[in-house]
């Protein structure tokens, strides 16, 4: 498990380290630079080693403490006889104490310090050519949108890696421009290929378009104390709320998954009872089945429209079959819900809602089973759509009830637009999870999962091939199948939707990126629960020095 931080989160530590713990601040900042520097040599060193002869650095720097960095490690290089310069973006007299001290140093060292002014006129002569530009404009410190010189500027370093002007682009801490806790744009943010963050990665890094923006991230541990030592973060407002650290999962916490015990039988996985598909929609329920079985489930039990009866039993013969007729649901209620009831006291978790379209008796399954059910429900697509179409269905909503909504589900349950909800992806999967006091697993490129008591969890597994029908009805059907391995609600969600983007990238190593098919995802499912056997593509991007798993 890896801690993910907020701005103003890491603000904390920074001055906790300092003040109360007594760390000087430079120290904290020699460290930092030096980890920049040091991944920038590995870029500059040839094969054989050596620097590269002409190899040459700028550093563009803020004047804030990420500047300071950015001028230290520039010195580091300089001191190492990397030919290396700082350009100062701001005001220099403003800056802080830190940056001062920094600026300082690199004039005493005779180091060649351009202003933005000079530099600009340098790029627009094409004389601007680099191996490695530090991006240190601003870290967590920004707080604003970007805008005049300093956007300006942005673009420029931009432009020139674009062209080729600039091999590579390293940032501190955080691509400048990047929202720490949201990884939204704030006007304009720097595109990086490599992101050296200190600490913990911040939430911004993880979540898009950050995440793109940052390249391959680094974690250095600088020297902060541990986390647990500070007081959590308080948001502020009237109800004084405390903000949690967020986490996300690697292969270790595969460990998660309980042992499948030598002396047991069908009974003890659990029992899945998948309520899904209509007559046009048969693949969704198809696919929950066959993923929830493929996680470990003992036994699944599709409950579905007669009309699929033929094709799931041909495609998914090991699941039983219960089925029923839209007139049958209609007319006779009371029956049915005999049915409903019977099948719920057989079930240790239920899925609601893969491809159960919108006739008009879905309203009525969707309101049987969410008051019958006695076990967890993982409900999603077709449910989560009844939900919005009638509000007081989230009445019977109680605490083991996942939702599993994409954007636009989601935009349906709270009447927020998509952007707004993409801008805002931890705090609406946040509030909703709390109000309704359930789990709310939010899907996106980087899916959250907001648990009831108000864990954060950020997905870093997955790739692009995911971004294809059906997707959604497997991760129902793994989390679903976790439950049934007696894993809970925040775990299950949280390992369910790490296993499937781990199932997706392993899937599209054979299939390509571009070929793979929701039922390639849930075949890969076992190898990417065996974290011995499966390969991470994941790890390689988060390429963490001293990472929690190790500490
Ligand atoms: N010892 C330490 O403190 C360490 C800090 N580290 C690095 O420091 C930054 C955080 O530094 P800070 O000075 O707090 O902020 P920034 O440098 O990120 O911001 C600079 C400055 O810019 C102003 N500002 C904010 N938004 C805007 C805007 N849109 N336009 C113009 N100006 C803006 C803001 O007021 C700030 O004053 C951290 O990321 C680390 O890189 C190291 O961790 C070492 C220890
Ligand atoms: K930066």
């Amino acid at each position: 498990m890896r801690t993910l931080v907020t701005g103003k989160q890491m603000k904390a530590v920074d001055a906790h380290a300092i003040t109360t713990i007594g760390i000087p601040s430079m120290v904290l900042m020699e460290r930092a630079a030096f980890a920049v520097a040091r991944e920038v040599k590995g870029i500059l060193k040839e094969e054989a080693g050596r620097l590269a002869p002409g190899a040459s650095v700028w550093s563009v720097c803020g004047t804030g403490n990420n500047g300071a960095d950015g001028i230290a490690a520039a010195r580091m290089l300089f001191l190492e006889g990397v030919s290396a310069g700082v350009v100062l973006i701001g005001q220099p007299e403003k800056g802080t104490e830190e940056f001062l001290q920094q600026l300082k140093i690199a004039r005493n060292l005779g180091m060649e310090i351009l202003s933005r002014e000079q530099w600009e006129e340098l790029c627009s002569q094409g004389g601007m050519r680099c191996r490695v530009l530090i991006d240190a404009i601003f870290g967590v410190g920004l707080s604003r949108q970007v805008q005049g010189a300093y956007a300006e500027c942005i673009r420029r370093i931009n432009g020139l890696r674009q062209e080729g002007a600039v091999e590579c682009v390293a940032a501190v801490d955080i691509p400048s421009g990047v929202h720490s806790d949201t990884g939204q744009v704030m006007g304009e943010a720097v595109s990086a290929d490599l992101t050296v963050t200190f600490g913990w990665e911040k939430r911004g890094t993880v979540l898009y378009p950050g995440r793109s923006l940052a390249g391959r991230v680094v974690v250095e541990n600088i020297g902060f104390p541990p986390l647990d030592s500070l007081k959590p973060e308080v948001r502020d407002g009237e109800d004084e709320e405390e903000i949690p650290y967020a986490c996300t999962y690697g292969p270790g916490d595969l460990e998660r998954i309980p042992e499948r015990a030598a002396y047991s039988n069908k009974g003890t996985f659990g029992k899945v009872l998948i309520v899904a598909g209509s007559e046009n929609m048969c693949g969704a329920a198809y696919l929950s089945a066959l993923a929830a079985y493929r996680t470990g489930a003992g036994l699944v039990k599709l409950l579905t429209v007669e009309e699929n009866r033929l094709i799931l039993q041909s495609r998914l013969p090991e699941a039983i079959l219960v089925t029923y007729t839209a007139g049958q649901l209609m007319e006779g209620r009371e029956e049915f819900r005999k049915l409903i009831d019977e099948q719920c006291r057989w079930a240790d978790v239920v899925v609601l809602g893969p491809g159960l379209g919108c006739g008009a008796y879905v309203e009525y399954l969707v309101e049987d089973i969410l008051t019958m059910a006695c076990s967890p429900v993982v409900v999603d697509a077709d449910g989560l759509n009844t939900i919005a179409a009638h509000p007081y269905l989230t009445s019977y909503y109680t605490e083991n009830i996942i939702i599993t909504p994409h954007l636009g589900e989601m935009a349906r349950l709270t009447g927020q637009s998509i952007p707004q909800i993409r801008e805002n992806l931890v705090e609406t999967a946040a509030e909703y999870a709390a109000h309704y006091g359930l789990t709310c697993v939010l899907k996106d490129a980087a899916t959250v999962v907001a648990s009831r008591e108000g864990g954060i969890y950020m997905n870093t597994s997955g790739t692009s091939a995911m971004a294809k029908a059906g997707s959604g009805d497997v991760l129902t059907g793994i989390i679903a199948g976790l439950l049934g391995l007696g894993m809970d609600e925040t775990e299950s969600a949280r390992l369910g939707v790490y296993i499937h983007g781990r199932a997706g990238e392993l899937a599209a190593e054979k299939t390509g990126c571009h070929g793979m098919l929701a039922s390639d995802l849930a075949e890969a499912i076992g190898s990417a629960m065996d974290g011995k056997k499966a390969g991470n593509a994941a790890e390689s991007v988060w390429q963490s020095r001293d990472s929690e798993e190790k500490r």
